[in-house]
């Protein structure tokens, strides 16, 4: 990461309401909850247990009375009349003193264990208490209703100074706890806000930054907070980085890092924000039920005169849309959001002076009466959707066998169309456009070879330009974004939030959820390290007889993922560089090379998965697209 280097001191776990608890942040938790199992030597005291958890498929856990025991068997009684079978090894001890109403800090608890915490969790959710502790970790569930009691100003001010844990848990103690940090250390923080998707992460992020704004209050630019120039942002971001999934309507596909910076006298000097892992393989290719990022559906829905402009119709007729039967969202009008990012782009506008430059041209030439800066602005707008545009129509351009061999040419005259309209938006040849699609061009030392494309290869190099295209937009959209809410370069230090898919392990995993997961190893490893280590320091400065805490170490599985030479990414970048490289020669190559990994699986039912042991749990990956998905070959 950019910028001064931070100390993560806290961390939000998110989880999503209701009756699922199929959350994947536990995993954390695992480590400890283990350990504090261990201690208790329970599996000697069973007997004298009388209720215990056992596994349900359906509720996760259910409480029941041992039956009868035997050898590593136990028959159960569950207290909703169903008569089980468990091994010993799993069923955990309910601890029947438990308050009702849950407790505020997990470490209170006599068992901490999966199925005490998740009791605890949903005890506390049935009273409205989304928020728990687990020491000076912050558990989270998403109330998927407004509470707005809960985020006052009122509440903002008896969180402020409180010590930590005097006041109930909240996600204002844990901001303010890193700005106290800050200010007595003068060093930089971040918080860590993980989670399944829709577990409520971004809402989170937007209440952290909400609450440090009212901390480091200082006016920002024509009158707006830095805080409401950041929150005024995301509608912008959403439209280009979030998209209908399965899970979510509003899924954020990138990952962010918000910095808020700081001066010497705990005063908000600037922000930024940074982003991570946009999911381009969205802007080709949807699974039905889930919708392409938002802009596209946006821009169909422009007023008229904007549709005819683009050459736009129904999402139905863009191949790129029509991947998925969902076009509308419940509840969601696409005419309106387009009109609201429109005019949330005019108020996070890229910075006057620069527009005025690199626009300088067109707008002599402008034929309107417009205010300059009004022109530039449409124009700036009117580029960035010219880009969206041509994404539509690039999807659309197909192509057929050509005459030699290996070749390609445009399919039919609706392919030439959509082509030529691209060449139009972006303002390029299209000769040149048609060419750079059809053709690979190899740079060598003695010559440069320029290859014909089958109509496979160019469907290859069609996906890999549009995508290219649109990250790049994306990008640049950030960027402005950042000029426009304005970095302090001399920024004393910042508190960091960093919003980020968790773990992600889903019935077909590919590339991105490989990606995902290995950065989750790296934060976990980090949580590791910082917690543990923490926790050691603090004992031996009280002076607690302690024996070193053992914890699930995941070096070994960073090594298989990134070890330079010789880990999975290394050998997928070697098999990206040989052209005769399938995914099949990839995974043959994976199942050599880690036959004795003990975190790598080669699955017995297939010839071309392979199986991360991550420090979550298990995961297969469906290798068929790494080696496209990682290459991204866009045309010079
Ligand atoms: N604290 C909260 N109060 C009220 N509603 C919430 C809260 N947290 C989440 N929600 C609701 O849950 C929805 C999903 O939350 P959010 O978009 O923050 O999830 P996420 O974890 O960022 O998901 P993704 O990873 O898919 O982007 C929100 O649109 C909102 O309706």
């Amino acid at each position: 990461m950019d910028g001064p280097p931070t100390d993560t001191s806290t961390a939000v776990f998110q989880y999503s309401g209701g009756t699922q608890y199929r959350v994947l942040s536990p995993l954390r938790l695992g480590a400890i909850v283990g350990l504090k199992l261990q201690a208790l030597g329970f599996l000697d005291t069973i007997k004298d247990v009388l209720t215990i958890w056992v596994e349900d498929p359906e509720d996760a856990w259910l409480d029941g009375q041992v039956t009868k025991i035997n050898g590593q068997e136990v028959e159960v009684h569950t207290s909703n009349g169903k008569q089980v079978v468990a091994n010993l090894a799993k069923i955990y001890p309910k601890d029947e003193d438990a308050p009702a109403g849950g407790v505020d800090d997990m470490t209170k608890l006599s068992y901490l264990h999966e199925p005490g915490v998740l009791q605890n969790l949903a005890s506390r959710y049935q009273l409205n208490e989304i928020y728990t502790y687990t020491g000076s970790i912050l558990i989270a569930i998403n109330p998927f209703q407004r509470l707005p009691h809960l985020y006052d100003g009122h509440m903002m001010e008896q969180y402020k100074g409180a010590p930590f844990g005097e006041l109930s848990p909240h996600v204002f103690a844990i901001a303010d706890v890193a700005f106290r940090a800050m200010m007595t250390e003068g060093k930089s923080n971040s918080i860590l806000v993980s989670g399944e998707s829709g577990a409520g992460k971004t809402e989170t992020t937007k209440m952290l930054m909400r609450y440090l704004a009212y901390l480091g209050g200082r006016k920002g630019t024509e009158g707006r907070t830095v805080e409401q120039q950041v929150l005024e942002s995301n509608p912008v971001l959403e439209a280009f980085g979030n998209a209908k999934t399965v899970r979510n309507n509003n899924s954020s596909r990138f990952g962010k890092f918000v910095e808020i910076q700081f001066d010497k006298h705990g005063r908000i000097s600037g922000a930024a924000i940074r982003t991570y892992l946009l999911e381009r393989s969205r802007v080709c290719q949807v699974s039905d039920p889930e919708r392409n990022y938002h802009c596209f559906y946006l821009l169909c829905a422009a007023p008229q005169e904007e549709t005819e402009k683009y050459k736009l119709g129904h999402p139905k007729s863009f191949r790129y849309l029509n991947q998925s039967n969902c076009y509308e969202l419940v509840g969601i009008s696409d005419a309106h959001d387009y009109l609201a990012t429109r005019r949330a782009m005019d108020i996070v506008g890229i910075s006057q002076k620069e527009q005025v430059k690199s626009y300088n041209q067109y707008l002599s030439a402008a034929p309107f009466a417009l205010s300059a800066h009004t022109k530039t602005l449409l124009l700036f707008q009117d580029a960035i959707f010219r880009v969206v545009a041509s994404i539509l129509h690039l999807g659309n351009v197909e192509f057929s066998k050509g005459k030699e061999a290996d070749s390609s040419v445009l399919k039919d005259d609706k392919s030439k169309f959509h082509l030529q309209t691209v060449a139009e938006l972006l303002m390029c040849d299209l000769n040149a456009l048609e060419d750079a699609i059809l053709k690979r061009v190899m740079v060598t030392p003695e010559e440069v070879i320029k290859r014909s494309l089958d109509p496979d290869g160019a469907a290859v190099s069609r996906d890999g330009l549009a995508k290219t295209m649109y990250s790049r937009l994306f990008d640049w959209l950030v960027d402005k974004i950042n000029n426009s809410i304005g970095q302090d370069p001399n920024s004393k230090s910042l508190i960091g939030v960093l919003d980020i898919y968790g773990f992600e392990s889903f019935k077909s995993n590919s590339f991105e959820q490989f990606c995902i997961n290995f950065t989750n190893e790296k934060l976990q490893q980090h949580f590791n390290q910082h917690v543990f280590k923490m926790e050691q320091e603090e004992y031996t400065k009280e002076e607690i007889d302690w024996s070193y805490i053992e914890f699930v170490d995941n070096q070994d599985v960073l090594d298989l993922i990134e070890k330079k030479p010789g880990g999975i990414v290394a050998l997928l970048d070697e098999a990206c560089m040989f052209p005769k490289s399938t995914h099949e020669t990839f995974s043959q190559k994976l199942y050599q090379t880690f036959k004795s990994h003990k975190r790598f699986i080669k699955p017995k039912l297939s010839r071309t998965d392979f199986t991360v042991a991550h420090y979550a749990g298990e995961v297969q990956y469906q290798s068929d697209q790494f080696l496209d998905k990682n290459k991204d070959y866009v045309v010079p």
